[in-house]
């Protein structure tokens, strides 16, 4: 479970990004988090994987309290927490499968479970067949499904997807939803910023709506809410 308890985050330069939020979302949940440009959706869930750290309140993942985590401790709490990203962030230099395998030697595991892991990953998102391709020799549908591969290779509780279908067309971004849904189906909570109107509304999950720091709505088979 994710908790959010009176949380504030305040930006060097002065930006209050959030405002005293208070959540919770419970495992195998699936969240969209909407809100106009600046919002503070990012900031919202960069909180969760530690990527940023609040200014005033508490969060806590299954109980721990994320703050208090020390530094040496953090590859074991995001091991727990995988993560997509807008642009898919693969190491360019490395196939489809070193990327994958990648995410799971940062935290010391045998080489023969390594490899039988990937595989199961790259299988899972129907990339079995170009896992020696580059990044480069991929589309971005198909990158993008890597990192899925990438975040879950180490059976996290949690998947955090920040405009996971942001560079995506259509088809592509239904397939990246189709694959979150089936490993929501098999029990990660995933929690997906969105500005994807069409996928919101088409699929009916629960929506937070975060405007100036703050959460504005927080609805069960929501809608997306905005005109953009
Ligand atoms: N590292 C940072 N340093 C300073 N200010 C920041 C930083 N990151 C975000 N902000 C500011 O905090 C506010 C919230 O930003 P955030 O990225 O969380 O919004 P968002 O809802 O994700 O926006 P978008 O939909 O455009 O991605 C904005 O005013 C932004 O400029």
């Amino acid at each position: 479970m994710i908790e959010m308890h009176d949380v504030y985050k305040v930006y060097g330069n002065g930006v209050k990004a959030l405002n005293g939020i208070n959540v919770k979302i419970d495992q195998s949940e699936f969240v969209y988090v909407v809100g106009p440009s600046g919002a503070g959706k990012s900031t919202f869930i960069k909180l969760m994987y530690r990527e940023e750290k609040p200014t005033h309140g508490v969060i806590l993942i299954n109980g721990v309290n994320v703050k208090r985590v020390r530094n040496w401790k953090i590859p074991y709490l995001r091991r727990n927490i995988g993560v997509v990203f807008q642009d898919y962030k693969l190491l360019p230099n490395m196939t489809a499968y070193e990327n994958v395998a990648f995410a799971m030697e940062a935290v010391e595991t045998p080489h023969r479970k390594i490899r039988r892991r990937v595989q199961e990953m790259l299988e899972l998102v129907g990339l079995y067949d170009r896992m020696n391709a580059l990044p480069s020799q991929l589309s971005g549908g198909e990158q993008q499904r890597v990192s899925i591969a990438r975040a879950m290779v180490n059976n996290p509780g949690f998947l955090i997807a920040d405009e996971p279908t942001g560079n995506l067309d259509p088809e592509n971004s239904w397939d990246i939803m189709y694959l979150l849904e089936e490993i929501n189906a098999r029990g990660t909570t995933v929690v997906m910023a969105t500005h994807n109107k069409e996928i919101v509304n088409t699929m009916r999950k629960r929506v937070i709506a975060v405007e100036q720091g703050v959460i504005v709505r927080d609805e069960q088979q929501g809608e997306y809410g905005y005109e953009d």
